[in-house]
């Protein structure tokens, strides 16, 4: 098989930036789902700590005043909270009043400090179930999106998405529910300063606006800083896999500093980005003090010049004070978001826009094919590939025979196993299953009478039980065996020291290249399908292996249908039927004895020298 075709879905280029517009973020909202009923508790936590919070810093200026200035004139609302306390004075008595008045002091900060664990936590509560929730939607359309479209982007692309952009959402609807609370805490201080003072609410109001326009000027860069991070966490995931996969091979050509240099060269770019982000947001708190530093002086002076007592100005100062971190707050969120929106697009493009009509999945009943495939005038293009991998192809594959698929690498072989396995679609024409269109089938109902071992059907992390395992996971142990002797695996799998627990290492390197064949082809059988395909399964055995496991396979699967797909001359013509390819077209098809083309291709080969006295040769 060809490698996938990159800057294709997957490409960086394509991608728009800036804002994100009204339609992606109603998609966004539709992603966030049911965990978006649970913002408004988090924005009211935010606010009832906000406001516990407020309370408690007025309470503290009524007892200050109290304290030191009795009979000076309160602002509004500490004069409120004045004539409360008086009249509890009354009736308490001074002492349990001045008691209460600081136990009520002591409870705000209490319940502030009670009311934001618990908004903490509801937050990671949140946050984590939409990352989960993401996660989620995204594996399950890297499992079930065409494949031919899954195979557009890079696996770095797609590793990144699932660990790192998965997390963006989230991110998102925190800075927008601390954006909620911080905005609503900026009215509510608003509104006491001004109770206390219009003209300083005025003052305060201008400045803080003019503050955080300068400010957001910021976001553009920050949106830039997101899309850069997010390229840059694509490369270093893409790097981190080239090596894991390859890493026999980089070392068996000695490539290793090279390697390592790319790597490192990834990893500076991560770091130096990473550094631009967080230099960025290392901006907002200085230049919000220094801008409410000359903010507060404009207030004092304007509170002097307008003769307002000086508890009022004590109370606004305070107020102004605690109002900065809301501000900062705001601000830092609102160019979190401008941040994650390059990561919520990846997402949002991986998940929706597909570039490939939805997989088609009939869901007629299927028991088995009782005469014949057929594929009629099948054409299929890669996407992104300039030729057609298949160009008008009709064949047959008869049913309870032998079918042989030759012809050259790049003929087009996998890519009609592909179609078989549904894992493409044909671009034009159609293929039937007994006079019915293939698509109009139930995809589960076909797959479970098919099996596929050879190229491009690897093993995977887990044991050799795990693997042989994968189709049929309630397989008895019985099955099991029986499937890995039909493979010719058997043998070799018990004498291993840990048996059918043995590790098979990333993509079976922990066993030779016969050996994953034999794990793979047990595999295949112990799913007992109706169609056995085999893609090259056999070509890493030796000859006397291989004999011995296709005579097995051909006494065992007598009656249903066995599609070889090979190089070998010698295959086809034991076969009972050919179907022989090139460039994508038919060139013939039929029992081999029919076939002059076949005839005319024989050719000593590699394979000749190695089993002498054969007729075999190779397809090229
Ligand atoms: N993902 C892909 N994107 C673009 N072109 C592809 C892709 N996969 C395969 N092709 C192209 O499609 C054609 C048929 O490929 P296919 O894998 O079916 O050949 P094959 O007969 O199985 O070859 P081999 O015997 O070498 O495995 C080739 O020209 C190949 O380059």
């Amino acid at each position: 098989m060809t490698p996938a075709p990159q800057g294709s879905p997957g490409d960086d280029g394509g991608r728009r930036s800036g804002a994100l517009t009204r339609r992606e973020i109603g998609k966004l909202l539709q992603l966030a789902g049911p965990q978006l009923r649970a913002l408004p508790s988090l924005v009211l936590l935010g606010l009832a700590a906000s406001l516990a919070e407020t309370l408690g810093i007025t309470l503290v200026v009524v007892f200050l005043q109290l304290a030191m200035a009795p009979g000076e004139p309160l602002p509004v609302v500490g004069g409120l909270l004045e004539m409360v306390f008086s009249t509890a004075r009354r009736f308490l008595g001074t002492e349990h009043a001045d008691l209460a008045l600081m136990a009520a002091i002591v409870g705000l900060i209490a319940a502030k400090a009670g009311l934001g664990l618990a908004y903490s936590l509801l937050a990671s509560n949140i946050r984590t179930a939409l990352s989960e929730r993401v996660r989620n939607r995204l594996h399950g359309r890297y499992l079930t999106m065409p494949y031919a479209e899954v195979r557009g982007y890079d696996q770095g692309e797609l590793l990144d998405a699932l660990a790192t952009s998965s997390w963006a959402l989230a991110d998102a609807a925190m800075a927008v529910a601390r954006m909620v609370i911080s905005a609503c805490s900026i009215m509510v201080f608003g509104a006491v300063l001004f109770g206390l003072s219009w003209r300083i609410t005025l003052i305060a109001a201008a400045g803080s606006i003019a503050l955080f326009a300068s400010l957001h000027l910021l976001s553009r860069r920050a949106r830039r800083l997101g899309e850069e991070m997010r390229q840059v966490n694509h490369g270093l995931a893409l790097g981190s896999l080239v090596v894991l996969q390859g890493l026999r091979t980089i070392r068996a050509f000695g490539q290793e500093r090279r390697f390592q240099e790319e790597f490192e060269r990834a990893s500076g770019r991560a770091r130096t980005t990473g550094m631009a982000v967080e230099h960025l947001h290392a901006l907002i708190p200085p230049a919000t003090e220094v801008g409410y530093f000359i903010l507060l002086c404009a207030v004092v002076v304007v509170a002097q010049a307008s003769d307002t007592p000086f508890a009022i100005t004590l109370a606004c100062v305070a107020l102004l004070y605690r109002l900065q971190p809301h501000l900062r707050e705001l601000e830092a969120n609102l160019l979190a978001v401008a941040q994650s929106e390059p990561a919520m697009r990846t997402v949002l493009a991986m998940l929706g826009d597909a570039r490939m009509p939805a997989e088609p999945s009939g869901n007629l009943p299927f028991t088995g094919t009782r005469e014949r495939i057929r594929f009629e005038g099948v054409g299929f293009t890669h996407p992104g590939a300039s030729r057609a991998a298949l160009a008008d192809t009709s064949f047959e594959i008869p049913a309870g025979a032998v079918t042989a698929i030759i012809g050259e690498s790049g003929a087009g072989k996998t890519t009609i196993v592909n179609l078989l396995l549904r894992l493409y679609h044909p671009g034009s024409g159609a293929i039937l299953v007994d006079g019915t269109p293939l698509e109009a089938i139930s995809r589960e109902a076909w797959l479970s009478r098919l099996a596929v071992a050879g190229q491009d059907v690897e093993l995977v992390e887990g044991t050799v039980a795990d693997n042989i395992r994968l189709a049929r996971p309630d397989a008895t142990e019985v099955e099991l065996r029986a499937a890995a002797e039909m493979a010719g695996a058997l043998d070799f799998i018990v004498a291993l020291p840990e048996g059918f627990d043995s590790w098979v290492g990333q993509q079976g390197l922990n066993f030779s290249g016969g050996q994953r064949q034999r794990i793979g082809i047990a595999r295949a059988v112990l799913n007992d399908p109706d169609m056995l395909i085999l893609d090259e399964a056999t070509n890493a055995l030796d000859a006397t292996l291989e004999e011995e496991v296709r005579d097995r396979m051909r006494r065992a699967f007598a009656g249903r249908t066995l599609v070889l797909v090979t190089h070998r001359l010698d295959t086809a013509l034991v076969a009972d039927h050919v179907v022989h390819i090139s460039a994508g077209r038919i060139v013939e098809a039929g029992p081999p004895a029919s076939l002059p083309d076949l005839a005319a291709m024989r050719r000593p080969s590699f394979s000749d020298r190695r089993r002498p006295g054969t007729a075999s040769a190779e397809i090229r």
